[in-house]
């Protein structure tokens, strides 16, 4: 059922419905809630929107403008829109599709706020499907990509629900108005927490599949000549174009492991949270709005670099590679918008180098802080060994973060306020806070590479490619490696040359490395990315199915350009 409601396309949105709605309840409803609406939405018995942003607020949830105002003579929350900017805009189904929402507000009782909290609401009704008394609703239009999807707007006049309708896991409203407080206020955050974990695996899948398209299009493409007089070769022959592909292909598996680590610590640490210990709730969020940001980022230019490596063609909707692009640049703004979840990750860095000052043993993902010798010792390294290539990884994020953090102490000893600080010195936050995720990446690959249950065989390609990813980390950012010393520019040509090579060793294990993420040419939905290579047969037949070759002189001959040729002519 679902699956069909997913290929229904236009107009219907149940994306959100399975990723943000349902584990909603999953993660805020108590055990009662549950029983009431969890089944209704597993079997899709009800389909739901995760209505927080408006229309003025995406970002800044502690600024969001809907209210829901507890009324102890009923016993219910009024759910109000009381500006214009306080429309929900952007949840994906709100539109068109979903029938409930969580909707998340202002929650105030006996004349107090406490900030924004999660109500399930119903919105349309399960009769006629039409909205419910006081709530309007509609699709915000066309959007850059995934316009199947009817991300919608909502808007509530005085809407009235049941106390029992505020998802009460953590915070609860008592009868008569009390407000009992949640363990941790960010608790009600905590399902965003969950989804950005998830995008890391959305951007592996999605640089998987680009780069499925672009190394299988570039075997079967045929381009000029590399000696005169021989056969026109394959492109993936060109050095160039391993340097635009293989580096996207061993980012794929990099985030592929790291999203492997995500699901994993999000599942212990969330495991301990249920017995009351939120001792881990600080890494986890840090990480995951890290991996999140880094990962789409890279995931989205990766992509573009796959169509642009695909020539024409790259540029057709037929490669399937625009649609990817569009998707990736849609995971860098959704869920947290990138350079505002960098800078979350940023503020824990901080926290944690002004820890490690203060003497204490870090641990977790930010061990290396305090590990890491500020000194750099410079010498001849073997940059083809990945225990010295994710050492200098660590120096590097350690160093970027010991100069942001010195920085900003710098800035309040001279008198400014913490927040003045902060955001003068934001842009070398968030480049420490990108080297930070970009080692634990590093580090990640190379121990899963390590460890990882494969044969001998599989394991050197994967380190290979691990090396790969590495090197190509290293000759990009090279100055942040020089900058104190710690690499020396012998260092980085020794880098350089070894990337070569990776690229040459890589380049007779190209396809199997695609095929091996089993992506089905029905998922890839790409003429040049097909699992038989009949890329150009496939391709004309795509094209005689535009509409515009529906008639062999299309109407727009006749309305516009017969007249005008006419007119032109008759001028001569
Ligand atoms: C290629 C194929 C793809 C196909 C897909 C295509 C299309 C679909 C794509 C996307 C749609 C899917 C899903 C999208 C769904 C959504 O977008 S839902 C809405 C998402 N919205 C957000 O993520 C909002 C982002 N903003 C925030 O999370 C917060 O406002 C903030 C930025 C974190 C700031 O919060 P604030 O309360 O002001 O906190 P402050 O910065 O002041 O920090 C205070 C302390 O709180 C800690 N903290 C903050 N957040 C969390 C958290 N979630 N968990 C735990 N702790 C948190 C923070 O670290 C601070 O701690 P200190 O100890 O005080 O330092
Ligand atoms: C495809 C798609 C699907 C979505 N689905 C949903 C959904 O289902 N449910 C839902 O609730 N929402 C959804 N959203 C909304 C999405 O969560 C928000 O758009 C996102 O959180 C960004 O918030 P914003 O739009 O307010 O951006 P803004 O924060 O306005 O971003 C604009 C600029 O301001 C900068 N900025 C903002 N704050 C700071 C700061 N503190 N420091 C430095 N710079 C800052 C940003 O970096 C950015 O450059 C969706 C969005 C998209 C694109």
């Amino acid at each position: 059922m679902a699956a069909a409601l997913q290929t229904l396309g236009g107009g219907i949105g149940i994306t959100l419905h399975w990723i943000a709605f349902t584990p909603t309840i999953e993660q805020q409803a108590t055990e009662e809630q549950k029983k009431k609406w969890l089944k209704l939405a597993q079997d899709v018995a009800i389909v739901g929107a995760y209505a927080q942003t408006e229309m003025g607020h995406g970002t800044f949830v502690r600024g969001l403008e809907t209210t829901a105002t507890y009324d102890p003579s009923t016993q219910e929350f009024v759910i109000n829109s009381p500006t214009l900017t306080s429309t929900k805009w952007w949840p994906g189904g709100l539109g068109k599709t979903a029938n409930h929402a969580t909707v998340m507000a202002q929650l105030y009782t006996r004349g107090k706020c406490y900030g924004p909290h999660n109500f399930m609401v119903q919105i349309r009704s399960l009769e006629n499907h039409q909205p419910c008394p006081g709530v309007t609703l509609g699709d915000i239009g066309p959007k850059m990509e995934s316009n199947g999807n009817d991300n919608g707007f909502a808007r509530f006049d005085h809407v009235r629900i049941p106390r029992e309708n505020m998802l009460m896991k953590f915070a609860r409203v008592e009868a008569d108005g009390t407000y009992v407080q949640p363990p941790s206020s960010k608790l009600a955050y905590s399902n965003m927490v969950y989804l950005r974990g998830t995008f890391v695996m959305s951007a592996a899948q999605a640089l998987a599949s680009a780069t499925t398209i672009a190394v299988r299009y570039s075997c079967v493409r045929r381009q000029s000549e590399m000696k005169p007089g021989e056969p026109e070769p394959q492109i993936l022959e060109y050095q160039t174009q391993q340097y635009k592909l293989f580096p996207q292909l061993a980012a794929a598996y990099a985030f592929w492991f790291a999203s492997w680590f995500m699901t994993q610590q999000h599942g212990s640490i969330t495991g301990s949270m249920e017995k009351g210990d939120m001792s881990g709730l600080a890494e986890l969020h840090a990480l995951s709005a890290g991996l999140k940001s880094y990962t789409t980022a890279v995931t989205a230019r990766g992509i573009d670099v796959c169509r642009m490596a695909c020539g024409g063609h790259g540029y057709s909707h037929a490669s399937g590679l625009p649609a990817l692009f569009g998707g990736a640049a849609a995971l860098c703004t959704a869920e947290g918008e990138n350079t505002v979840m960098m800078l979350q990750t940023a503020r824990y860095l901080v926290k944690c180098f002004a820890q490690s000052q203060a003497g204490k043993r870090l641990t977790g993902t930010v061990a290396y802080l305090s590990a890491v010798q500020p000194s750099p010792v410079a010498g001849n390294r073997n940059m083809s060994d990945l225990g010295t290539l994710v050492a200098a990884f660590q120096h590097r994020a350690a160093r970027m973060v010991r100069h942001a953090a010195m920085q900003m102490q710098g800035e309040m000893q001279k008198g400014k306020a913490r927040e003045d600080a902060w955001n003068s010195c934001s842009v070398l936050l968030i480049k420490a806070a990108e080297a930070h995720v970009h080692s634990f990446v590093v580090r990640n690959f190379a121990e899963t590479v390590q460890t990882v249950e494969v044969d001998e065989s599989v394991r050197a390609v994967l380190t290979s490619l691990c090396q790969l990813y590495s090197l190509y980390g290293i000759t990009e950012h090279a100055g942040d490696f020089l900058k104190d010393g710690y690499l020396t520019g012998r260092d980085i040509d020794a880098a350089s040359s070894h990337l070569s090579a990776m690229l040459a060793r890589v380049r007779p294990d190209a396809v199997a490395l695609v095929d091996a993420f089993d992506l089905h040419d029905k998922i890839l939905r790409s003429v040049l990315g097909r699992y038989d290579g009949r890329v150009y047969e496939h391709l004309y037949e795509w094209a005689k199915k535009s509409p515009l070759n529906k008639s062999e002189v299309h109407e727009s001959y006749y309305k516009y350009l017969q007249p005008f040729l006419k007119s032109n002519r008759a001028k001569l």
